[in-house]
């Protein structure tokens, strides 16, 4: 099979950079990646983690020499990023961007690079960096584009065609369309994270509110220990349709608060919100295929991984996946993957004569 592209640029190697870097190589989509950053440390750490082939420390030539190139700084970087890689682009080069806003980054990148459709994956994590990426980020993603007249329809469909082969979705929606829809389910609700967590540092009783909190304060404030930077300039660069997003809201939790005093319908807007919350499409993100699991219950004490794995390499079962579920004093369980039903019956077997239970 031919790679989609030949060389392919990451400008900005951390979590999503990276995390498309690996896409890349690990489907042998390109047949090389190139990244660039500012940080020195990200460079080295995307070749040590084999995340890209070369590394630049400094744009020049070799940019007119790339197949494919993704900006994948943070977005108030994205602009300026653009208009000193432009000094060295080609017509050659199919640009885009992973910026999580798009109006006015499109409209500049646009004017200023010769082939260039603007995207953002629906996908992330608040942990930043190189270190974290992994190509299993991007799979199952909606990955929105966002042509707009000047598109080249080729241009379009190549990128359109790189997304799937990455394992996401495509989506197509133009840039105020993409910043409206996005102030409302990932800028505000990480706004909303930040307040929550205000609500509990400026509480008299801060330290008891924190050892209180559980898995829904947890849950709905994880965006909260993203990049206060990065955040930030995700924020402010959508601020019209945030604003937007934040007076629906404030009407809503007045509303909200009436509704206090009238159960009836309070019940009925909880039930709305139900539907909707459970409505949500699931999404499994993962490179490894469907698995065929067994759960393996494990005495707490030295050796017993190193047992079972033993077990089953000896009777020359493949593990594919492996999960600790949970380890109490007496004991615990792991989830062990095996890529066919025939390969899970074998290590049933072959655990249940070495002495441990599975189901
Ligand atoms: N983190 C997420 O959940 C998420 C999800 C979707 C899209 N995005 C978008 O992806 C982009 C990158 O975010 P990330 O989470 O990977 O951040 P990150 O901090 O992990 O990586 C950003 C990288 O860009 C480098 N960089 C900064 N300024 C640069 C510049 N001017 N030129 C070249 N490199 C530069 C940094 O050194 C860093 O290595 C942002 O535009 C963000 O909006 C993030
Ligand atoms: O942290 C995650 O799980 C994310 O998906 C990050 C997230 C989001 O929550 O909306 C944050 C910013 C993006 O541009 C896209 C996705």
């Amino acid at each position: 099979m031919r790679p989609l592209f030949g060389k392919a640029g990451i400008f900005g190697v951390g979590l999503l950079g990276g995390s498309v870097a690996l896409g890349l190589k690990e489907r042998f989509l390109v047949e090389e990646v190139h990244a660039y950053d500012l940080d020195p440390k990200a460079l080295e750490a995307a070749l040590a983690l084999g995340v890209a082939d070369r590394a630049h420390a400094a744009l020049g030539r070799w940019v007119g020499e790339l197949d494919l190139a993704v900006l994948a700084a943070p977005v108030g970087a994205l602009e300026e990023l653009g208009r000193k890689v432009a000094e060295h682009a080609s017509a050659r080069t199919l640009f885009t961007d992973v910026g999580s806003v798009k109006g006015r980054v499109v409209q500049t990148l646009e004017a200023l690079l010769p082939r260039y459709v603007g995207g953002h994956p629906m996908a992330g994590s608040e942990r930043a960096g190189v270190e974290n990426a992994h190509a299993g980020l991007l799979q199952n993603a909606v990955w929105v584009l966002t042509p707009t007249p000047r598109t080249d329809p080729a241009d379009l469909e190549a990128l359109k065609r790189l997304v799937e082969a990455l394992g996401a979705y495509p989506v197509l929606l133009s840039p105020a369309l993409h910043d409206r829809l996005v102030a409302r389910v990932s800028h505000l609700p990480y706004l909303l994270a930040v307040a929550l967590n205000l609500l509990v540092a400026q509480d008299p009783d801060r330290e008891l509110l924190m050892f209180l909190a559980a898995g829904g304060f947890r849950d709905l404030t994880r965006v909260a220990s993203g990049s206060p930077r990065m955040s930030r300039d995700m924020v402010s660069a959508n601020k019209e349709a945030l604003k937007e997003a934040i007076e629906d809201l404030k009407g809503l939790l007045a509303r909200l608060e009436e509704l206090l005093e009238e159960p009836e319908a309070l019940l009925l807007a909880a039930e709305e919100a139900k539907r909707t919350r459970d409505g949500l499409p699931i999404v499994r993100r993962s490179l490894l295929p469907e698995m065929h699991d067994l759960v393996v219950q494990v005495p707490d004490r030295p050796g017993e991984i190193a047992r079972i794995a033993t077990a089953l390499g000896g009777a020359g079962v493949n593990i594919k996946d492996i999960e600790v579920l949970a380890i109490r004093d007496e004991g615990g369980a792991i989830r062990l993957g095996f890529a066919s039903r025939e390969e899970k019956e074998k290590a049933r077997e072959v655990l249940k004569e070495a002495g441990y239970r599975t189901r």
